[in-house]
This record gives C-alpha cells, structure tokens and sequence, in this order.
C-alpha cells in the first residue's frame, strides 16, 4: 500500500505530451527547480518535459530526482510516459503499451557480424526491468498490452530497420526516445520505474502525416486518469 507520502515524476519528452498527462488531474501548478520546471499536482504527482531522447530525459529526471532527495521529500516512483512507435501487428496505433523492459536498443557497435550491445563490449547495462506488480497493476487499470519497449535515438524510418529491430528483440511492442535515459536516473537514485507509451503511429517506413498525435496524447489522459487511482494500492515492496 502506498502511503499519503507518495510522490511520483512523470517525465515526458515534450511539453504537449506533458499537458496530456496533466488533464488527468486538478490544477497542476508550475515549481522552478535549477535546470528544470515541474508541473505539480494535488494529487502528488510532479510533470516534466524534460526533452527529445535519452539524454535529455536522463538529465531531467536526475535533476528533479536530485532536488526530491535533497529537499527531503524524495519520489518512490518515477515514470517516463508519451507517444510511441508501435511494431505491427502486435501494437496498434491507439493502443497503449507498458513496458516489461526498457531497452537501449541501438547502444553498442556496430560490427561486420551485426550489432554488439555494449554489455558484449563489457559496458554498464542497456535494459531496466520494472517490477512485475507495477507492470500488472498497470495492464490491469488502463488496458496496457506488456512488452518490452526499445530506446532509440534514431526514429525507424524503413521496414528494413523496423525488421532488424524485431529480430533482436522479438519480444518488442514498442519504441520510443527516452525510456532507457528515465530508468538510469532512477536507478542511480534506487526509484522503481514505470513506461508507459500511447502509439500513436507504426514503426516502419516514414510517413510523419499519417502520425495519430491527438488520438495518442488522448489514450494518453485516459490512462492517467485509471492509472493514478490503481497506484494508490500499488504495494513498491512486491517485487512479484
Ligand atoms: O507535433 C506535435 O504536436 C507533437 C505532439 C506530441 C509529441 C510529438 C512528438 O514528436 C513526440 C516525440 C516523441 O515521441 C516518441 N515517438 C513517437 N513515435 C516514435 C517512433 O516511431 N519512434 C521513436 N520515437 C517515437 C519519442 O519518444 C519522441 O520523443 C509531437
């Protein structure tokens, strides 16, 4: 059970999708930290538009993570949402995703026998798990279809690259910016993390026009809004 105390980061990449989070609470308002603005909320939720890729979002959600900390009012949960990619057919567009895994998909080497992840270069990590109890509650409140989710810092533009991509990770739903960037931050702070994405258009061949934005950041809102009162009897201590 989580208690009155719980405080939670959501970090998005850009402010619209920020805003689409917001209107799932009641009068969020603006707090200054150096470096970064939050959205803060009644309900104990503080909204960051941290920006576009992994380093930005890394930066942002360890400069909030920090502040927490040192005011001693640290998060206990930290959660990277927003739009998304989605491999087809297991992910449509409209349709929501949270993450089993986050996974640095293009961190690494590239070699005459394919890609090496930096782990194989003997480096750090490219993969954070969510706990599994955070991930059910989460399919169990909005609806999320459980995949692994990808971190690129390259949008898929070709069915070439989108088909790479699956053969590596054959278990991906998903790929976004960001996710891999929110879950180190959190874990250099020891903060469980949470991503969940609303698709808003399919990972293959580029067509810009064809993104649903509006129809994402309102499947968006709509998760928030059952998200938000699940958490109140999400238990950070089962890790099941
Ligand atoms: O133009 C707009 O109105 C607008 C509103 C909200 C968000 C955007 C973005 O462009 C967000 C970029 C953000 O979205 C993720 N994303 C979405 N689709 C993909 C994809 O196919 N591959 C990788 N990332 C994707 C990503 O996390 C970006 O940071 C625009």
């Amino acid at each position: 059970m989580t208690t009155s105390a719980a405080r939670v980061l959501v970090t998005t990449a850009v402010p619209a999708e920020r805003d689409a989070v917001a209107r799932a609470f009641t009068g969020p308002h603006e707090v200054r930290l150096p470096g970064a603005a939050l959205l803060r909320t009644a309900e104990g939720y503080d909204l960051l538009a941290a920006g576009v890729g992994p380093a930005p979002a890394a930066a942002g959600t360890a400069t909030a993570l920090t502040a927490a900390a040192l005011d001693g009012r640290p998060y206990t949960l930290v959660v990277s949402a927003g739009i998304a990619g989605g491999f087809q057919p297991m992910a449509p567009v409209g349709s929501l995703v949270v993450a089993d895994e986050i996974t640095a998909a293009d961190l690494g080497a590239e070699t005459a026998d394919g890609f090496l992840p930096v782990t194989e270069l003997g480096f750090g990590t490219v993969s954070h798990r969510p706990p599994n109890s955070l991930v059910r509650v989460t399919k169990q409140a909005t609806g999320a279809h459980p995949g692994a989710v990808l971190t690129v810092s390259t949008v898929t533009g070709t069915a070439a690259r989108a088909s790479a991509l699956l053969a590596r990770h054959p278990h991906a739903l998903a790929e976004a910016m960001e996710g891999f960037g929110v879950a180190e931050a959190a874990a250099a702070h020891g903060v469980p993390v949470l991503e969940i994405r609303a698709v808003s258009n399919p990972v293959g061949p580029r067509d810009r026009a064809a993104w649903r934005i509006g129809d994402a950041l309102a499947a968006l809102t709509e998760a928030f809004g059952k998200l938000v009162p699940a958490l109140e009897s999400w238990n950070p201590y089962d890790h099941r």
